[in-house]
């Protein structure tokens, strides 16, 4: 995938925006993102299953920025959503609530209310008492839920556990051996309209053979429900495609659709994808500043303006991500680094032992920060969210402002007497 973060004039730029100047403008921290790395990364997804009749829903929980969600909106995407909140974002952003998929394991009876209202394409459906509810919901309106049941193929994903969502041992979907008598159950509930098969078996991974052993399995399940005369209109494979954050090699869209090309083909099926992460995260960095440098017997330590409230990952995960310095200080002398963030929590940090020519008041830049960046943060220790910023090649755009300190307690009320 093309870089939109480059080294020019001895500095990082941002497209053609010069990370110096927009951090000088709106400050630090600061989330930064690409328009045209947005639209490279979900391109790549649509050229890929070009073959057949697809629609590429982004993962709206990697980055549910208006801004990022409006340029995907105009390529046409579809969106995979999570909660009430993604799907309010979605419409809000100019999205289509007909290619918008809901999943999650915990949907409440008014989302599920509203979400028929608005008429989403597909329930992405993770227990029985789900679609029981989802029926009764249905019912109450007057009207007929379109639903997949997300199965659970029992498939090791090979990455984080935290992220691995497709073993038997994980909340999600139904066991792949119960889903027939689910399916049953769900073709004999008058407002329910049985349409597909989801399956989504975790995120960042780095192989396909995953992807292609739940595919095998997703595909003998759909061939028992025809038998039952039960006949599956589209298959969701998910999300889950790696990206590059250190020395991964994830396979490309390409790659990864070229895998259940043989599985796939002289099938009948509309294929949904769920990507979020490949999409959005080497299309943001995370600006931030160092405060100070300290120096101590056994390390030293940057500590930036960014901390665990912004960019959870590392301290969630011990994920490894770029951290770089947005004007190289090229004459310099690299020295260790922790760049550690000010909340008072020793998992408070953004990367150990980096090597960096800094001092204080230079900026760095955190990579591969599009996805599950922002959307991750907090407002632990009373700190104000970053702004967002989208750049679009020589423009750039506030896509959030930063929040105030006052913002964060408008809400609140003191007792009165
Ligand atoms: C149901 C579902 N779909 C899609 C995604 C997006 O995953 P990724 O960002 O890894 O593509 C996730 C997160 O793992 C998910 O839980
Ligand atoms: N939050 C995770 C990914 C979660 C995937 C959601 N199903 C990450 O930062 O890597």
């Amino acid at each position: 995938m093309q870089d939109y973060f480059t080294q020019k004039h001895g500095e990082l730029y941002a497209e053609q925006q010069s990370l110096m100047d927009l951090a000088a403008q709106f400050g630090t921290p600061t989330y930064v993102y690409s328009r045209a790395g947005l639209e490279q990364h979900w391109k790549a997804f649509d050229d890929a299953f070009s073959a057949y009749p697809h629609l590429v829903c982004y993962a709206v929980k990697a980055n549910s920025n208006l801004a990022v969600l409006n340029v995907l909106a105009r390529l046409g995407s579809g969106f995979d959503i999570v909660s009430a909140g993604e799907l309010a974002r979605v419409i809000a952003a100019g999205g289509q609530a007909e290619k918008t998929v809901f999943s999650g394991v915990g949907k409440t009876v008014e989302e599920i209310d509203y979400a028929l209202k608005t008429g989403i394409r597909c329930f992405n459906v993770e227990s029985i008492s789900e679609l029981q509810r989802i029926s009764d919901v249905a019912v109450n309106l007057g009207k007929t839920a379109p639903i997949s049941i997300r199965v659970n193929p029992d498939v090791d994903a090979q990455t984080h556990p935290y992220i691995s969502t497709g073993l038997k041992e994980n909340k999600f979907g139904i066991a792949i051996d119960d889903a027939l008598a689910v399916y049953q159950q769900a073709v004999s509930l008058p407002n329910l309209q049985v349409i597909g098969v989801d399956c989504h078996i975790g995120s960042q991974l780095t192989s396909v053979s995953p992807f292609v052993d739940a595919l095998e399995r997703v595909l003998a399940l759909i061939d028992a429900l025809a038998e039952q005369d039960i006949h599956i209109k589209h298959l969701d494979i998910g999300g889950g495609l790696g990206i590059c954050y250190r020395d991964e090699k994830p396979p490309t869209p390409a790659e990864y659709a070229k895998a259940m090309q043989a599985l796939l083909k002289d099938r009948d099926l509309e294929i949904m994808l769920e990507p979020g992460r490949a999409i959005a995260g080497n299309a943001g960095v995370l600006l931030t500043k160092v405060e100070y440098i300290k120096v101590t017997e056994a390390k030293n330590f940057a500590i930036v303006d960014a901390a665990m409230n912004d960019l959870l990952r590392p301290a969630l995960y011990q994920s490894w991500m770029a951290i770089e310095a947005v004007k190289p200080r090229i004459d310099e002398a690299e020295q260790n680094f922790d760049i550690v963030g000010p909340v008072c929590e020793t998992g408070d940090f953004l990367g150990k032992d980096r090597s960096l020519a800094i001092q204080s008041g230079d900026l760095l830049a955190i990579r591969s920060a599009g996805a599950y960046g922002f959307t991750m943060s907090s407002n632990y220790n009373s700190r104000p969210r970053a702004a967002e910023i989208m750049v679009d090649g020589t423009n750039m755009h506030v896509a959030r402002q930063r929040e105030s300190v006052e913002s964060l307690y408008a809400s609140e009320q003191i007792l009165q007497d």
